[in-house]
């Protein structure tokens, strides 16, 4: 289980968010919604643990789980808002590069976004919708328990949506939690919002 126990923020001489506090448990999914500068993408920061929280603490399973930052890197995933891709590499080797770090099976994560077709492309050659494809393939290759995406669906059409249901309901099948900040529907059913 995690638990956040009154998270704040602090970025630009500014309290971003204040006493953010909530738990969920394996198979659990949580949106983050709010408007423009709520701080939805600063709090997924600050529970990567890419960016200290002003106060307060996040448990895993009740230890504190920024004590070892590269254990608590190791079980999540975070993806921003930037798709983190090499332009020059084709879509496998993009995924190659991941797979060396979490394990996982390249072309049946492309297959999984219906990328398959276009392993052999370089990556910036792709349309936006087609990179975000990509950036979200990394979810389909070696299993980490918290998913922290920000924004996931941005540039999707409809259909690729829909793509991400099966992948999200087979993470929180196996007990993995997604916790997801954004501003459109998104295929994870009984997902609870926290409103920034
Ligand atoms: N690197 C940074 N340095 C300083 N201030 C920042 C930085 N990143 C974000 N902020 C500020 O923190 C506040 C929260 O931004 P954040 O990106 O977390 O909001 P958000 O809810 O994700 O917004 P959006 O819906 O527009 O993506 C904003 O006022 C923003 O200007």
């Amino acid at each position: 289980m995690i638990e956040a126990q009154e998270l704040a923020c602090w970025r630009a001489e500014k309290l971003v968010f204040n006493c953010v506090s909530f738990a969920i448990e394996p198979g659990d999914a949580l949106l983050l919604t709010g408007h423009n500068g709520a701080g939805k993408s600063s709090l997924l920061r600050v529970l990567a643990g890419l960016l200290p929280a002003l106060s307060g603490s996040l448990l895993w399973s009740g230890e504190d789980a920024f004590a070892d930052l590269s254990a608590h890197g190791a079980r999540l995933r975070y993806l921003g808002h930037q798709d983190a891709l090499k332009p020059a590499l084709s879509a496998a080797e993009n995924l190659a590069f991941y797979a060396r770090l979490h394990g996982g099976d390249v072309m049946a994560a492309l297959e999984a976004l219906g990328l398959a077709a276009l392993a052999e492309l370089p990556a910036r050659v792709l349309s936006s919708g087609q990179k975000r494809r990509l950036a979200l393939a990394r979810l389909a290759l070696g299993q980490a328990p918290l998913w922290l995406l920000d924004e996931p669906s941005v540039g999707l059409d409809a259909a690729s949506v829909e793509r991400l249901a099966p992948l999200f309901d087979a993470h929180r099948a196996a007990g993995g939690m997604v916790i997801a900040a954004t501003h459109l529907p998104l295929p994870l059913p009984a997902a609870r919002e926290l409103r920034l």
